[in-house]
């Protein structure tokens, strides 16, 4: 592996983590570049906070080479920690140490000096509007808080890559809008972002993603990309019958999948199918549709057929 090219903020190869012989991760391959906010997609368990947690050197691979920031890891993990910053799904922070104790504290551990130290504080505290609450306990503050805190204790040592566990699990979807931009606001600055999410909007927003399940990648691109690059057609279909027409075509040739979307059921056809919209039309387990109609795909279509149920 090179670390010339300083376009690449993250280069690894065979990734595998065994747990007793349960492989966790299991054979990643990644290259994320640099000025991106790269997601990890997938359902609880399917290996993310685990991959992770290996790329920041907190965990030793079973097989495999990682190379952050033109390190190599976890060999040189104490190196890497000073140019990293990571947010972890627990929210590494104390509880009943104020927001200025936590800040303070994070400051000292990355070893800022003592006059940038105060300057940056006092930088993160109006950034993620924490200027008010320099006196509140950590585990009195509201979600939305407590995720602008670790978000500010994470990038107080302005890391130029920042790591993200599932960091909007705990907040409404108000705070998580105004977190992405933060987010974005970030990346201008010139930090990269890695983060693993659940939630389909949440991917949608990153400049690629990763689609994983049972530890390994399943596909990979922009969002975009993969959309336009999926192995399927879909079709959305309204009717007084939609769960009887739903059990009818479900298991039949060509069919993928369908699920219940409010008062429309969205069908995913094999891409082979040339007129999907036609071939619906004239089945027989579609009478009583009243409508019809293919739509543009989005994210969780690309995540269904790029894993399990659109597999086998
Ligand atoms: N230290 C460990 N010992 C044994 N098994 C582990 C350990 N850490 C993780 N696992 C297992 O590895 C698998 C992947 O876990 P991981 O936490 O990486 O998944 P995840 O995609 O991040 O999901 P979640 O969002 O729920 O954390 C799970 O089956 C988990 O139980």
């Amino acid at each position: 592996m090179s670390s010339n090219d300083g376009d690449i903020v993250i280069r690894a190869e065979g990734l595998v983590k065994s747990f007793k012989g349960f492989r966790a991760v299991d054979g990643l391959d990644l290259t994320i570049e640099r000025g991106m906010i790269y997601g990890f997609l997938g359902p609880n368990g399917c290996g993310k906070t685990t991959a992770m947690r290996m790329l920041t050197g907190l965990l030793t691979p079973t097989e495999g080479t990682v190379e952050v920031l033109g390190l190599s890891v976890p060999k040189d993990a104490e190196t890497l920690k000073y140019k990293i910053g990571y947010m972890t799904q627990a929210f590494s922070l104390y509880g009943d140490l104020t927001v200025l104790e936590n800040l303070n504290f994070m400051a000292t551990i990355y070893g800022l000096p003592s006059k940038r130290k105060k300057q940056r504080i006092a930088e993160v505290m109006e950034r993620y509007e924490l200027s008010e609450l320099g006196d509140r306990f950590a585990g009195k503050m509201s979600g939305g808080q407590r995720q602008r805190l670790a978000l500010a204790t994470a990038v107080l040592h302005e890391p130029q890559l920042l790591f993200l566990d599932e960091p909007t699990s705990a907040v409404d979807p108000e705070s998580r809008r105004h977190f992405w931009e933060q987010l974005f606001d970030l990346v201008d600055g010139g930090t990269s972002i890695v983060v693993t999410t659940h939630f389909m909007d949440e991917a949608e927003r990153c400049h690629k993603i990763a689609i994983m399940e049972a530890g390994q990648k399943r596909a990979d691109g922009a969002p975009k990309d993969l959309m336009a690059a999926m192995g399927a057609n879909v079709v959305e279909i309204e009717g007084p019958n939609l769960r009887e027409i739903r059990r009818r075509l479900l298991g039949t040739e060509g069919i993928i999948t369908a699920a219940q979307l409010g008062a429309r059921l969205r069908v995913l056809v094999r891409n082979d199918i040339a007129d999907p919209e036609a071939f619906l039309k004239n089945k027989d387990e579609t009478n009583g549709a009243t409508l019809i109609e293919k739509v543009r795909p989005n994210l969780e279509d690309v995540f269904v057929t790029a894993t399990g149920e659109g597999r086998q």
